[in-house]
């Protein structure tokens, strides 16, 4: 439909966006960094005195030393007698010593009050206070206790007590004004025990930096609460919250702002009177940016020391020092604002905190598909690492789920970058892949290809064994081929060969062996109540949506079984909306639940899930392509053990699949 007038305000945007190019000025990722370095002092927070109840995960912000000696006094630590090493020379089975006792018992806690004279012995505990003239303790039962004179008891010491034996002295642990803790050293519970023997009660900590969060957009909504037609739920506040935490930081959530300058420059001034840093996350590109760019440049000296890298994702990225308090705007984008958060505002983050800068990891990989890449940009790509068949090391697969994906940064191993200068990178190139989350070891098992909510039922039931999936959906023929290369466990498909009629065995390869998993009911879906498809059968609603030109379909795409069914029952017909091929039975229900299309075909399970319209198609079958060189992974074993197992098959049936 063409805007016939289209709104002032929309105007206004195409010309700001036109006026942003004049901001936008793009520097490296090393440019902006050392603006940053160069502005901001990259020093910790001053200090502050803790109880050691709130100290854990904290910096010690100065050298601490111990306030008294640990242990305090000397002290046993066996039960038995302290003696002087001189009386029991010696002592022997055949001669034993005869000590006669002192009348006090040295229980923990008792103050000496008898001096060893000697010829005696005192009895003393674990614990228990060396008395003066003691030197050396005997273990009780390596002792008689002799009671021929009741007047005296005694004991009799069948062995020789080396001086200073089952002594423990005064400080041998730690010495008063040793040091126990460095600056820089975070506290864990270990500290906090070696803390509160040594005499301190309190420890003091860097002040952990204050970073306020401000996310804006008009579209979000807070986590949790129902979203109205294109609402957004923002997910940055919370990462970017945790984030901060993780890394030293003190989060305070300012909420979420509309697009309005007025009242983000007053949130941003709040915000700048409590807090060290400011994260913002949205609103910096195009269009949109001129008013961060505005806000910032109002704030103090210097003020935007970046607008602009070369980067992606993270291309928006603004950095500006409001009178030395840095403020960073990040992109909207999820996958871009986290990565940019870890890349520009984790260093100095850390850096305030007292923290040392986050240790990298990398580890070499090899790429599992080409990729095209954007000249001029050096390009960040997510990866997930699995380990390739032929023993040779790891494989990067690309999660290619773009900057405004909120699952990338999350679910990846590491990412690695394509440099600014190449026009992409080439499959079986190999990679430097930097680890996300440092310990990052590739999957159990590794499951390529079309996904289906019936597979996440036998991963559950694996994940309780201890055995960790990784899941990349590229649709059945993306799977099949990762099958073919050897790069993967399993490869799920539901491969419709429209001559034979036949799902997935005409598409077995040497070395490749089908595994049957189930069925799954394919067909129609449409909104409740559509007068054009209720009461129909399958086919005919095909032909006769088909025919109406105002009757909107979502297609699928290539390659995925379901096209090949609904390519099969169109014969050629390309009806309205055919171009429109999103990936996943769930994109086309929810495009025709609100209403972008009228039509498509998907599972009933997703249809029943979005509480559409369902009338069937074909009974398809989903089935796993496995590399015969990995049969015998014990993971793939397990898989497949669940796969038929009677619990595994009663789930599926619940949930509307048929088991082979
Ligand atoms: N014509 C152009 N358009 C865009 C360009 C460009 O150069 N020319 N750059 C693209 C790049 S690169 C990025 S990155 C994004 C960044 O856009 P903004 O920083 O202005 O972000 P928004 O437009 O506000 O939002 C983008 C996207 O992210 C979602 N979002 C925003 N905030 C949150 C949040 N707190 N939690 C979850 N999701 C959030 C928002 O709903 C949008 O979907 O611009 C490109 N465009
Ligand atoms: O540079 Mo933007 O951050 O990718 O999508």
């Amino acid at each position: 439909m063409p805007i016939s007038s289209p709104r002032p305000d929309l105007i206004d945007r195409i010309r700001r966006a036109a006026r942003q190019e004049q901001f936008l000025q793009v520097v490296t990722a090393e440019e902006a960094m050392r603006r940053m370095r160069a502005s901001f002092p990259f020093a910790r927070m001053p200090a502050e005195t803790v109880t050691l109840a709130a100290a854990l995960g904290r910096v010690v912000a100065e050298p601490i030393a111990a306030a008294c000696d640990a242990p305090p006094f000397d002290r046993s630590a066996v039960d038995g007698f302290a003696v002087r090493a001189a009386d029991t020379v010696d002592a022997s089975e055949a001669t034993p010593r005869r000590l006669v006792l002192n009348a006090e018992v040295l229980a923990c806690g008792v103050a000496p009050a008898i001096a060893l004279a000697p010829g005696t012995a005192t009895a003393i505990a674990t614990g228990g206070m060396i008395p003066r003239g003691a030197d050396a303790v005997v273990m009780i039962e390596h002792t008689e206790l002799d009671e021929s004179d009741p007047a005296t008891p005694a004991i009799l010491l069948k062995r020789a007590a080396a001086p200073g034996g089952f002594i423990g002295f005064a400080g041998s642990d730690i010495a008063r004004g040793e040091a126990l803790l460095r600056a820089g050293a975070v506290v864990t519970s270990r500290e906090i025990g070696m803390l509160a023997a040594a005499g301190h009660a309190e420890v003091p900590v860097v002040r952990r930096p204050r970073v306020a969060v401000i996310s804006t957009g008009d579209e979000l909504a807070p986590p949790g609460t129902a979203l109205p037609p294109g609402g957004v739920a923002d997910s940055n506040a919370a990462i970017l919250a945790a984030a901060i935490a993780e890394n030293g930081g003190d989060p305070i959530l300012m909420g979420i702002l509309r697009d309005d300058e007025a009242a983000l420059e007053a949130a941003v001034r709040q915000a700048l009177a409590h807090a060290d840093m400011v994260v913002m996350s949205g609103g910096t590109s195009k269009g949109a940016g001129d008013v961060s760019h505005r806000i910032l440049s109002r704030l103090g000296e210097p003020g935007i020391l970046v607008h602009g890298v070369a980067l992606k994702p993270g291309k928006p990225l603004c950095v500006a020092s409001a009178g030395g308090v840095p403020v960073i705007v990040l992109p909207g984008f999820p996958t871009s604002a986290v990565f940019t958060f870890h890349e520009f505002a984790v260093p100095l983050l850390r850096a305030m905190a007292g923290l040392p800068p986050r240790a990298e990891t990398e580890q070499a990989a090899r790429l599992a598909v080409r990729l095209p890449s954007e000249l001029g940009r050096t390009e960040y790509v997510m990866v997930s690492l699995a380990e390739a068949a032929d023993g040779a090391g790891l494989i990067a697969w690309p999660l290619g789920k773009g900057s405004g994906s909120v699952t990338a940064f999350s679910q990846a191993d590491g990412f690695f970058a394509i440099p600014a200068l190449d026009q992409g990178a080439e499959a079986g190139a190999t990679v430097q892949v930097r680890l996300i989350g440092g310990a990052a070891r590739p999957p159990d098992l590794v499951i390529i290809g079309s996904h289906c909510v019936g597979l996440d039922a036998v991963l559950e039931a694996l994940a309780a064994q201890g055995i960790r999936a990784r899941t990349l959906a590229v649709g059945s023929l993306g799977g099949l081929a990762a099958a073919k290369r050897g790069e993967c466990d399993l490869a799920p498909a539901h491969l419709l060969d429209p001559k034979s009629g036949a799902y997935n065995t005409p598409f077995l390869a040497p070395g490749i062996r089908l595994v049957p998993g189930w069925r799954r009911l394919q067909g129609v879906v449409f909104r409740p109540g559509d007068a054009r498809f209720e009461g129909l059968e399958g086919k005919e609603a095909v032909r006769r949506a088909a025919a109406d030109s105002d009757c909107l379909l979502v297609n699928r795409n290539a390659g995925s079984g379901t096209r090949i069914l609904l390519d099969g029952l169109l014969g050629g017909a390309k009806p309205a909306g055919y171009a429109n091929q999103p990936k996943s039975h769930n994109a086309v229900a929810a495009s025709v639940a609100q209403g972008r299309a009228d039509w498509g075909v998907a599972i009933e399970t997703v249809a029943r899930a979005y509480g559409l319209g369902f009338l069937p198609l074909a009974d398809e079958v989903y089935d796993f392509f496995v590399p015969e060189a990995r049969i015998a992974r014990p993971a793939v074993a397990a898989f497949l053990a669940e796969l038929h197992a009677p619990a595994t098959r009663a789930r599926l049936t619940a949930i509307g699949f048929t088991p082979a």
